[in-house]
C-alpha cells in the first residue's frame, strides 16, 4: 500500500513537471503578438501621426490601413485603438470589467481634486458610490422631469432673444445662443440659486480649462521625462484655475450650507418642496452615515465640475449639428417641422410630454449623434490586467481608445454611412443604451454617460422650439451644401464656424 501511495506521488511530481515545462517551452517558442502597429519614430513613438487632422480622423485612416485593431506608442503610453462595432463589444462589454479604469492624467488630477469625482475616477467603490448616488439621486427620471421648468425658462429666454431681431435679416449666431443656453441650464440645476458673480466667475474658469483638458499634456505622455515637465507641462496653468474654481465652489456650497441651516427656512426644504439641486443632493447624501464610502466636500466639487463639463458642450453641440445638417436637408427639416407644428398646434407651451409623441425628432436626433458624435474618441479606458483581444496580448495599463465616430460610420454595418438619413433609423430598434455596438455616442459598459436622459432632454426641448417658432436660411445667398461643416478639436466636438442663420418667425393660421 505504502509503495503505491509513493508511485501516486512520484506520478504527480513528474505530470506537473512535465508540463510546467511544456507551458514554459510554448511560451519562449510564441513571444507575446501585438496588434499591427504603423512605423514608429524614436521617442515620440506614433505622436507625429496625429499631426494636422482631427484625432478620430487620424486614426479611422490608419485602421483602414492596419485593421480595426491597432497598437501606437503615444509617447511613453501604449495604446490600442479600436474602430470596428465587434472589437467595441469586446472591450466594452465582454472586457468591460477588465478596461474599467480611465487612466491617470493631470488634468483629473488637479481639476478633479486627485480624481474625486466620477469620469476620472478609478473603477472601485467610491467611483461606483459617487456614479449611484448621482443616477439614483440626481438624473432619474423624477428629477429630469423636474428640472423641466428650469429648462423651459431658459429655452424660452433663447425663443425671445431671437424673436427680437426677426425681420431685420440679422444674422443669428445659433452657436452662441445654444452655449448660452445649456451652460444656464445646467447651472440653474446643478447649483441653483447662485450670485451673478459665482456664476461669472466658474464659466470665466471653465472656458480657460476647456482647452488646456483636451491638449497633449507632456508629463501624461512621458511621465519618466520628468526634466522636460517645467517647461512644456500646463501643470502651473491648471493649478492657477483649481484654485479659482476652489474659491468659487466653496462659496457655492457656503451658500447652499447657510439656505439649508434649520430655521432659515420659513415653511420646509428644499428636499420636501422637491426643488433641490445637484448640490442640495449631494449635500445630503453626504451625511448619510449609511454610504460605504465618506463623500467629502472634494468629491462634491470634483462631481459639480465634471457635471459642468459633461453636461454643456455636449447637448448644444448636438442641437448646433441637428440645425446645421437640417439646413443642409431642406426635406428633413419640412418634415420635422410639420410633425412638430401638427403635434404642439397654436402657440401653446411645450411640455415635455409633447415631446415624447415626436417621432421624427427622435429620428433626427438619433441621426444627428451618429454622424456628430460629441464624444467621437470615447475618454480612455485601461485595463487593470494583462489580457488578449482577438489572438493579441495587451499588456496591463495599455490605454484604450473606442473610435465612436468610426464605428458609426462603419460601411459594414450602415448604409450610405457618409449620408445624413434619419429615417434608417425607423423599425431598426438601435437606440442610445449602449447594447448597439455599431451606436455608442453616449458610450457603454460599466462607464457609459450617467447624465444621458438629462442631455437628451436638453437637446429635445430648444430644437423642438427653433423650429417651432421660426423658419430659417442661410445668409448672404449661401445654398444648403456650401455650409461649411468642419469640425473642431475640444471636450465636445463642434463646429469649427459659427452656425449664423436668418430666422423668420413662424405664424400659425387660424
Ligand atoms: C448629448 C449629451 C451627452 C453625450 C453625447 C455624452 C457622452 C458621453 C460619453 C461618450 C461618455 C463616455 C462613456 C464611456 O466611456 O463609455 C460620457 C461619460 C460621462 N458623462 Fe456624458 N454625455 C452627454 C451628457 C452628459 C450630461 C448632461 C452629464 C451630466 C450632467 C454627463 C456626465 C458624464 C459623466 C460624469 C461621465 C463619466 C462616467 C464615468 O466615467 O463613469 N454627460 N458621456
Amino acid at each position: 500500500m505504502e509503495t503505491f501511495i509513493i508511485n501516486i506521488i512520484c506520478f504527480s511530481v513528474l505530470i506537473t513537471l512535465l508540463s510546467t515545462i511544456l507551458i514554459w517551452k510554448k511560451q519562449q517558442s510564441a513571444p507575446e503578438k501585438r496588434p499591427p502597429s504603423p512605423w514608429k519614430l524614436p521617442i515620440i513613438g506614433h505622436l507625429h501621426l496625429l499631426k494636422g487632422a482631427l484625432p478620430h480622423h487620424i486614426l479611422r485612416k490608419l485602421s483602414q490601413k492596419y485593421g480595426a485593431l491597432i497598437h501606437l506608442q503615444m509617447g511613453e503610453v501604449p495604446t490600442i485603438v479600436v474602430s470596428s462595432p465587434r472589437l467595441a463589444k469586446e472591450i466594452l462589454r465582454t472586457q468591460d470589467a477588465i478596461f474599467g479604469n480611465r487612466g491617470e492624467i493631470l488634468a483629473g488630477k488637479i481639476i478633479g481634486y486627485n480624481c474625486a469625482d466620477i469620469a476620472c475616477a478609478p473603477s472601485g467603490d467610491h467611483w461606483r458610490q459617487m456614479r449611484k448616488i448621482c443616477t439614483s439621486e440626481l438624473f432619474n427620471a423624477k428629477n429630469v422631469r423636474s428640472y423641466g421648468s428650469i429648462r423651459h425658462q431658459e429655452a424660452y429666454s433663447v425663443i425671445r432673444s431671437i424673436k427680437d431681431h426677426v425681420g431685420s435679416s440679422t444674422q443669428i449666431n445659433l452657436t452662441e445662443k445654444l452655449e448660452q443656453y445649456t451652460s444656464s441650464m445646467v447651472v440653474r440645476a446643478a447649483f441653483g440659486k447662485v450670485s451673478r458673480d459665482d456664476k461669472t466667475a466658474f464659466l470665466e474658469q471653465i472656458k480657460e480649462l476647456l482647452p488646456l483638458s483636451s491638449a497633449f499634456e507632456i508629463s501624461d505622455l512621458f511621465p519618466s521625462i520628468k526634466f522636460l515637465h517645467p517647461f512644456f507641462s500646463n501643470k502651473n496653468k491648471l493649478m492657477a484655475i483649481h484654485h479659482k474654481l476652489d474659491r468659487v465652489l466653496d462659496s457655492i456650497i457656503d451658500q447652499h450650507l447657510e439656505r439649508n441651516l434649520p430655521g432659515s427656512r420659513p415653511s420646509s426644504t428644499s428636499e420636501q418642496q422637491g426643488n433641490e439641486d445637484l448640490i442640495d443632493v449631494l449635500l445630503r447624501v453626504k451625511d448619510n452615515d449609511d454610504l460605504q464610502v465618506q463623500v467629502t466636500k472634494n468629491n462634491i466639487k470634483a462631481i459639480m465640475i465634471d457635471v459642468f463639463v459633461g453636461g454643456t458642450g455636449t447637448s448644444a453641440t448636438t442641437v448646433e449639428w441637428a440645425m446645421a445638417e437640417l439646413i443642409r436637408h431642406p426635406e428633413a427639416m419640412a418634415k420635422l417641422q410639420k410633425e412638430i407644428r401638427a403635434s404642439l398646434k397654436k402657440n401653446k407651451t411645450v411640455e415635455e410630454s409633447d415631446i415624447q409623441e415626436l417621432n421624427y425628432l427622435k429620428l433626427v436626433v438619433k441621426e444627428t449623434l451618429r454622424l456628430h458624435p460629441p464624444v467621437p474618441l470615447l475618454p480612455p479606458r485601461e485595463n487593470t490586467m494583462q489580457t488578449e483581444i482577438d489572438g493579441y496580448t495587451i499588456p496591463v495599463k495599455t490605454r484604450v481608445l473606442v473610435n465612436a465616430w468610426a464605428v458609426g460610420r462603419d460601411p459594414s454595418y450602415w448604409d450610405d454611412p457618409e449620408s445624413f438619413k434619419p429615417e434608417r433609423f425607423e423599425n431598426s430598434g438601435t437606440d442610445f443604451s449602449g447594447n448597439h455596438f455599431a451606436y455608442i455616442p453616449f458610450g457603454s459598459g460599466k462607464r457609459m454617460c450617467p447624465g444621458m436622459s438629462f442631455g437628451l432632454a436638453n437637446v429635445y426641448l430648444p430644437l423642438t422650439l427653433l423650429l417651432y417658432h421660426f423658419d430659417w436660411k442661410l445668409p448672404n445667398g449661401l445654398k444648403p451644401n456650401d455650409l461649411d461643416m468642419a469640425e473642431s478639436v475640444g471636450l465636445a466636438t463642434s463646429r469649427v464656424k459659427p452656425l449664423l442663420l436668418i430666422p423668420t418667425l413662424y405664424e400659425p393660421s387660424l
